[in-house]
């Protein structure tokens, strides 16, 4: 069990506000670990941290080892992708065009756009399942679909690490399952997985690590079993389990 990131004592405050403090935990080489947590306890902040976007009041981030502070923009992105929530595209760009920017870790004023950028944006299009959108303007397509295009612009990364704010909004069942099936391949293909969700019956079978973020900077991490139980999950929801069938059917 490799770690691929250590998260050592973080804190972050916003404006003196605190979100994180003194967080550590690691992610673990080809598996898949869920972040859960109320709207705004801090679950993009946390994965922009991871990102190396944003940095954090203190503590440290380690990927491989390295403090991620110390790796070249370009070389963290050519390890670490983030999908994001929401996507902005200003102009009508395609798909296939949206997911070429994928590439740009990679490129450079001696290296331009080569068949191997070719083959990673097929690749990635094809992982997630929207080869047939390829010619499709991205700000033209619905919900689920641009969920699905957002996630081939980060494989196009063909990162180590992949980190997901909310991957599954706007998928219907069959895609949502379709995701997850995805997620156990890219473990399988050794990329590492950490993504923020708020689908809760998701979590229990399909990732091997959960980290639930309750206000006041409280964690709960560990097996999903441990970690949902009505009585977590009610307290970091603020939600009665009597009131919510999930709540009541938790792990324990
Ligand atoms: N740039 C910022 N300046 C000040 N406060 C911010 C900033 N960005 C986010 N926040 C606040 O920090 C808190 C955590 O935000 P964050 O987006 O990390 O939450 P979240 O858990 O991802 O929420 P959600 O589930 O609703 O997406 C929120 O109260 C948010 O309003």
């Amino acid at each position: 069990m490799t770690p691929i990131m250590s998260v050592d004592a973080v804190s972050f405050n916003y404006a003196g506000r605190s979100i994180l403090d003194h967080l550590s935990f690691t992610l673990t080489e080809r598996t898949s670990a869920a972040l859960i947590g109320p709207n705004g306890v801090g679950k993009t902040t946390l994965l922009r941290i991871l990102a190396g976007t944003l940095l954090p009041t203190s503590g440290s981030v380690r990927l491989d080892g390295v403090p991620i502070a110390s790796y070249a923009a370009k070389a963290r992105a050519q390890r670490i992708a983030m999908v994001p929530q929401q996507l902005d595209v200003p102009f009508a760009f395609t798909v296939e065009q949206v997911v070429e920017q994928g590439r740009t870790p990679y490129l450079g004023r001696l290296r331009g756009f080569t068949m191997t950028d070719r083959k990673a944006v097929d690749r990635a299009l094809s992982l997630a399942d929207v080869s047939g959108l390829r010619n499709r303007i991205f700000n033209e397509l619905s919900g689920g679909e641009r969920q699905r295009v957002k996630v081939a612009l980060g494989l196009a990364q063909e990162p180590r690490l992949l980190l997901l704010d909310e991957p599954t909004q706007n998928l219907d069942i069959g895609r949502q399952v379709e995701l997850i099936d995805l997620l156990h391949q890219l473990n399988a293909e050794g990329i590492t997985v950490f993504a923020s969700i708020h689908d809760l019956h998701l979590v229990t079978h399909n990732f091997s690590h959960v980290l639930l973020m309750a206000p006041d900077c409280k964690v709960t991490q560990g097996a999903p079993a441990d970690v949902m139980t009505p009585r977590h999950l009610s307290e970091a929801f603020d939600c009665d389990p009597a009131r919510h069938p999930l709540l009541m059917g938790a792990a324990r």
